[in-house]
């Protein structure tokens, strides 16, 4: 039994926040917020103060992967099954659990580096969630989207998160390209609530920044996901993959480029899953139909620094 409820909020540094307000804002129809950053991008899906915290640095990187729990009991009940497995937890202090708009927070990294917090007590901001593109972010109950995490040691990542942070498998896909005698290599999808992944596992050649592969946000309409296509190509961002529907969790969605070299997946019409009957499915392909990454731009984190990015 996980007490991991979803994926809470998701902290990014960036050295051009100015381009990160036009994608997410003008072109995703994300609500723009504040908080206690004055030059930082809080974005706001729903009644929380920022889901997305877009803040200024000198690297493009993921700064926190904010997973939620119910209350400050599953918050404990999490940092001692961190630290039984062996990895340092940190708490953090008022002024950081203030910044991010919650009660408390602890903070570890995952075996891949990714630096990971646990928190509960979101602050909510009530005034009215002004969205761009007359669309309803598909939140509550399954999180604010699911990320897909880049890690050079698999199967300890995998470990991780399934065995001490209790995430459930939710099936897997294939990659290519090993010999016939190797043992296959998978993305693993693992899910904590009705959301069929809010986190997948990649396995990926480096271990460099940024830390992420993409975080999907799911909204209400497929004609917001329309309408943010043609906004993606009008203000000419990089469409790293097409429209196209996923085979396991049935989203319809695209991925557009964001600064730092990984992408955002805009999606609708995820399906639930049913705990009582689920079992956990390998996927053959990853679309019904559509989903052409063929005029993606390489993902930093799959690239080698010396390729000089
Ligand atoms: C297959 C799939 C199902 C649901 C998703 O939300 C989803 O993002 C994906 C795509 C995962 C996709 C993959 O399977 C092969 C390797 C890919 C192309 C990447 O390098 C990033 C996305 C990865
Ligand atoms: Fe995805």
């Amino acid at each position: 039994m996980t007490h991991i409820r979803g994926l809470g909020y998701l902290r990014v540094q960036t050295r051009d926040i100015d381009r990160w307000r036009q994608l997410t804002v003008e072109a995703l129809g994300f609500a723009e917020g504040s908080g206690p950053d004055p030059d930082g991008l809080y974005l706001r899906m729903d009644e929380r103060r920022a889901r997305l915290a877009v803040l200024p640095g000198d690297t493009d990187r993921v700064q926190a992967v904010g997973w939620e729990v119910r209350d400050q009991f599953a918050l404990a009940a999490v940092g001692r099954a961190v630290e039984e497995a062996g990895t340092a937890v940190k708490q953090l202090t008022q002024q950081e659990a203030d910044e991010r708009g919650v009660e408390a927070a602890v903070t570890f990294e995952d075996p891949a580096g990714v630096p990971v917090e646990v928190f509960f007590g979101p602050v909510l901001d009530h005034s009215p969630v002004l969205t761009g593109l007359g669309q309803t972010f598909v939140t509550g109950g399954q999180g604010m989207g699911h990320v897909v995490l880049p890690t050079t040691r698999m199967d300890e990542t995998v470990a991780f998160y399934t065995e001490v942070l209790g995430f459930l498998p939710r099936g897997g896909i294939r990659l290519g390209g090993q010999a016939a005698d190797a043992p296959p290599r998978r993305v693993r999808f693992m899910g904590v609530n009705q959301r069929h992944h809010s986190l997948a596992l990649c396995p990926a050649p480096h271990g460099e920044e940024p830390g992420l592969v993409h975080l999907m946000v799911e909204v209400d309409s497929l004609d917001a996901v329309g309408r943010a296509l043609d906004n993606v190509a009008r203000l000419d961002f990089s469409l790293s993959s097409t429209l196209g529907r996923h085979t396991n969790d049935k989203m319809v969605s695209f991925y557009v480029r964001a600064p730092g070299g990984w992408d955002i997946e805009y999606g609708t019409e995820g399906m639930l899953v049913d705990e009582a009957h689920y079992t956990a499915e390998e996927i053959t392909a990853d679309s019904y139909w559509g989903h052409d990454w063929s005029g993606s731009q390489p993902l930093a984190a799959f690239t080698p620094p010396e390729a000089g990015r």
